[in-house]
């Protein structure tokens, strides 16, 4: 299994995609991807919601346990969503150590700002790594107005550089950084001893993340920064009309499909 540590040393850039299944996570993980995120865009992505705010803990916990059978050797990090952590530290150790302890997890990510700077320290001398996250923090999304593009004034770069800073000093072994401006992630990732993973954040950041189903072209409301490298749901839809077809003409099931036992033919 990849650990925290290694991933710091590691020359080629990092690659992380997230998963809400066993399945999708056995694929990812036989491709060699080094971090497979159970994020809370199961919200959006597997659970139907709107947003990633109504996705719960109990959400998370079974979704990562699902993702931690399905894979070998990716690192397993667990998003923590809305509200899990930050309201109260018991709490929020009691929910993150939840990840580790039950469902498999080996860190957990937090959405980062100014109040999550003691927590990041706190799970982190307990022994739950924590990955940062800083820039757009769709959780906040009520108070963006939108999933806009974050530090893309002087005070807000700085004040993403300083909680960068704050963030790797309490410990965090890594930092996603989502939808700022390519230049403002560079000079992050020049700042930290720790990798940056970056999302919508140009090529400079030591690795990138993007949603799975976006990447696999199943997602219907993609973000423009994302890139969609295969057509998934046409070929979900070639599979399904087929079935549907074959069913309607009576060619499914064949009769390598079906099995008669011998002296049942007079039943009633
Ligand atoms: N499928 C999926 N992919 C993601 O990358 C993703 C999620 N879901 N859910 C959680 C967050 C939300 N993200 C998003 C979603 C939309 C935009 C987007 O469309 N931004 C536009 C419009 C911004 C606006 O005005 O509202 C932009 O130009 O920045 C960006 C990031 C990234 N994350
Ligand atoms: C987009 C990534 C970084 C995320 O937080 C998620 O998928 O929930
Ligand atoms: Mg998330």
């Amino acid at each position: 299994m990849t650990t925290t540590r290694e991933l710091r040393q590691q020359a080629e850039p990092i690659t992380m995609l997230t998963a809400y299944d066993a399945h999708t996570a056995s694929v990812i993980d036989d491709c060699g991807i080094d971090i497979l995120l159970v994020g809370d865009s199961m919200g959006t992505e597997a659970l139907g919601y709107d947003s990633t705010l109504p996705v719960t803990v109990d959400d998370v916990e079974r979704h990562t346990a699902a993702v931690a059978r399905g894979s070998d050797d990716a690192l397993v990090v667990a998003d923590m969503p809305f509200l899990s952590v930050g309201v109260d530290e018991a709490e929020t150790v009691r929910n993150a150590g939840r990840m580790l302890k039950e469902a498999g997890a080996d860190a957990v990510k937090l959405e980062s700002g100014p109040h999550t700077v003691e927590m990041t320290e706190r799970l982190t001398q307990l022994g739950i790594p924590v990955m940062a996250h800083l820039g757009l923090t769709p959780q906040h999304v009520n108070q963006l107005g939108g999933y806009t593009r974050q530090g893309t004034t002087e005070a807000a770069a700085e004040e993403i550089l300083s909680l960068a800073r704050a963030h790797e000093d309490a410990g965090a072994f890594a930092l996603v950084v989502e939808h700022v401006p390519a230049n403002v992630a560079a000079q992050v990732t020049d700042a930290l001893d720790i990798p940056t993973i970056g999302i919508g954040a140009g090529g400079d950041c030591d690795g990138q993340v993007l949603v799975i189903s976006d990447v696999l072209g199943l997602s219907e409301n993609a973000p423009p920064f994302a890139e969609q490298f295969g057509d998934l749901r046409a070929a979900m839809a070639d599979a399904i009309e087929d079935y549907k077809a074959a069913v309607e003409a009576g060619s499914f099931p064949a009769d390598e499909h079906s099995h008669i036992e011998d002296g049942l033919d007079d039943l009633g």
